[in-house]
């Protein structure tokens, strides 16, 4: 992680996902019109903005899983729009992600579940399926025993163990994290931040994560970007944050629970 509080001059860092003019919408609703995002290699981007503002939409815009009506979107140099299949089906092997509700096949094993891309974009052996397998169950500090056991078997805070090893499960060079604390008690979201933290310094992944819980941007993001109104508000370290004078960011960063993890990080 980079240290942000001494954050290198952006114009100096390589640009691993680049938005530019991207407008999204259903229907007649327009969700995202004409926003523009720099996500830079090695950091850990908190995405945060009210509740149905589009940060789930922007997300699966990026991932190509909802279609824009305007704008581009680079990843690792490229321009989404310009790949091949072939192209398109490496790039996917460069990013993992994390949804939501974690998402595993409830009637896979964890172990099957991690390789469940493996199988889709590798030909591997039984055998270094396994191993490769385990050793990303280990490396999300999972038990080796929570390898052979069902969803249905596991612990909230185990299945979202159990859905980052899946999205690991390719080396990718970007995790997209959708709310991974959503759902965890405190002591459980604070563990999952330190591995989500602990991960980006052993792997150097650039780490692109929506989320509400204010622990989470103040301990392990090096930068936030505040989405509204369909458009970046602002963007930047917590401090940049703390000094906006937004509405929704004055009371998002300087209300009750905001000061409660200031509190916490100091
Ligand atoms: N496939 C879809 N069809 C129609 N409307 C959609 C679709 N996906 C999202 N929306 C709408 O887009 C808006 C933004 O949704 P999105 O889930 O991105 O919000 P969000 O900022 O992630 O909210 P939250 O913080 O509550 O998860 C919402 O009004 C939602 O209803």
């Amino acid at each position: 992680m980079l240290d942000r509080h001494h954050p290198v001059s952006d114009k100096d860092r390589e640009v691993v996902i680049r938005v530019r003019g991207i407008e999204v919408g259903f229907g007649d609703k327009t969700i995202l019109k004409g926003l523009d995002l720099d996500v830079y290699r090695g950091e850990i981007l908190g995405f945060v903005g009210a509740s149905g503002q589009g940060k789930s939409v922007l997300t699966r815009a990026i991932l190509g899983l909802v279609p824009k009506r305007a704008g581009t979107i680079e990843v690792l140099g490229h321009n989404l729009d310009e790949l091949s299949p072939s192209e398109r089906r490496l790039m996917e092997r460069r990013w993992g992600v994390l949804f939501q509700q974690g998402a595993l096949f409830s009637a896979l094993t964890v172990k099957q579940n991690v390789q469940v891309p493996m199988r889709e974009y590798l030909s591997l052996s039984e055998r270094l399926l396994d191993e490769l397998a385990m050793l990303k169950v280990e490396m999300v500090g999972l038990n080796p025993d929570a390898a052979d056991k069902l969803p249905s078997e596991l612990s909230g805070g185990m299945i979202k163990r159990a859905a980052l090893a899946r999205a690991l499960a390719l080396d990718p060079d970007i995790l997209f994290l959708d709310e991974p604390t959503s759902g965890l008690d405190p002591i459980g979201a604070g563990e999952f931040d330190e591995l989500i933290a602990t991960l980006q310094r052993t792997l150097g992944l650039t780490v692109f994560m929506v989320t509400h819980d204010l622990d989470s941007l103040y301990t392990v993001c090096d930068r936030i970007a505040a989405l509204g109104e369909g458009k970046i508000l602002a963007e930047g370290t917590i401090e940049t944050m703390l000094a906006s004078d937004h509405p929704w960011l004055r009371a998002y960063f300087h209300g009750k629970r905001a000061r409660a993890a200031l509190a916490d990080d100091a």
